[in-house]
């Protein structure tokens, strides 16, 4: 666990970049610094692993003050990646990944293959690894820079904006590499960002710091995004707040409707008295086709003589209200199609149902 207990730090020109900031992050867990440029994410993650020492208070790992602890030692047990991935321009990738291997005194061979080793763990073609840093892409270098951080095995990990130089694309599949690999890996990872999605996407905790180095809210990212602690934090946070709430309420949560679906082989003339005005048509194993209007039915026939428009789905038990949303948002009916993991429908999701379930979970979605 790392603890900041008061820690405040003055710049040798008065600037106060961090002022008497006291939280814990946990071991194990993701703890993310956001907050607007300025408001001290670096400097307070620097004095972690002693790049920069606090001016007052102290900055402990495992209960034992940092500054006591010699900064080569420390940061053997701490990995570090930063915004451009920071890689020795000369060293081809496999070289760059086994320094620290090296430099703790193992052979070559044994280095080098815990290098491959790493570079595949973290997604990286392993054919790029004989190449130097510039033959890489921004996103490419970033995973090397993982890798890296990643080669002495260090319990701590801290990230300074490590994905913010790369596309959006990159960016999202570097972020589910990350998640992927900390359920592996269980690091205690501190990950610095001024991006509030990929804090609350990537953190078990967020703390939002204000400028001048406070700490505003430390907060789990559902409780952040529905009781933020103040005004600061609510414009932080934005406008499409409640959208990014529904990314923690899980699809299990939302009511489902079994009478606004039905076969292909059904009979049309039976359906004029239909639940809804749109029905999801299945095939015969229970899959969706997509959706009818029952007003537009023909007089006769069976359902699978008419052609459904488009449909959107959400697996119910592994996607969150925001998929289900954006389900009903691509159907012409209004409504999501709720699905198992084989694809089957479960049943029909009403823009009702996905108001019910966020007044249920949160206590008030539209507060
Ligand atoms: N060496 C320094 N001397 C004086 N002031 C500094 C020094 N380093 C940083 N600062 C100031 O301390 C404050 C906090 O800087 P810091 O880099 O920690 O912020 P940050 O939140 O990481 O910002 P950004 O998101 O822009 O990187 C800023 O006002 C900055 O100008």
């Amino acid at each position: 666990m790392i603890t900041f207990d008061g820690v405040t730090k003055r710049y040798a020109d008065g600037t106060v970049a961090v002022d008497r900031l006291s939280l814990e992050a946990p071991t194990g867990e993701i703890t993310v610094f956001v907050g607007p440029s300025g408001c001290g994410k670096t400097t307070s993650l620097r004095m972690i692993n002693r790049m920069i020492d606090p001016s007052e208070g102290r900055v402990l790992l495992d209960g034992v003050d940092v500054t006591t602890i010699d900064p080569p030692a420390l940061r053997r047990g701490i990995g570090y990646v930063i915004q451009q991935a920071g890689l020795f321009p000369h060293r081809k990738i496999v070289d760059n990944v086994a320094t620290v291997p090296h430099l703790l005194g193992w052979n070559r061979k044994k280095a080098r293959d815990r290098a491959m080793e790493l570079l595949e763990r973290v997604g990286l073609d392993l054919g790029l690894a004989e190449r130097y840093p510039f033959q890489l892409s921004g996103g490419q270098q970033q995973r090397v820079g993982v890798a890296r951080a990643l080669a002495a095995d260090p319990p701590v990990l801290l990230m300074d904006e490590p994905f913010s130089a790369v596309d959006p694309v990159v960016r999202t599949s570097l972020q589910e590499e990350l998640l992927r690999l900390q359920a592996e890996l269980n690091k205690t990872i501190v990950f610095v960002t001024h991006d509030i999605d990929e804090a609350v996407k990537l953190g078990d905790r967020v703390a939002v710091l204000r400028v001048g180095g406070h700490l505003a809210q430390l907060d789990d990212p559902a409780t952040l995004l529905s009781r933020p602690a103040d005004d600061f934090v609510r414009e932080f946070l934005g406008r499409d707040r409640g959208i990014r709430r529904l990314s923690f309420v899980p699809g299990q949560e939302v009511r489902l409707r079994t009478d606004l679906t039905a076969p292909a082989s059904a009979e049309v003339a039976g359906l004029r008295a239909a639940a809804g005005p749109w029905l999801a048509v299945l095939d015969e194993d229970g899959r969706p086709l997509g959706w009818v209007k029952v007003a537009d039915l023909p007089a006769s026939g069976t359902l699978a003589d008419v052609r459904p428009a488009p449909y959107g789905t959400f697996v119910r038990g592994r996607d969150s209200l925001r998929a289900a949303l954006d389900a009903t948002l691509l159907s012409p009916s209004g409504c999501a199609i709720a699905v198992d993991d084989a694809g089957r429908a479960e049943g029909v999701v009403t823009r009702e149902a996905l108001n019910e379930a966020l007044d249920r979970v949160a206590g008030g979605a539209h507060a």
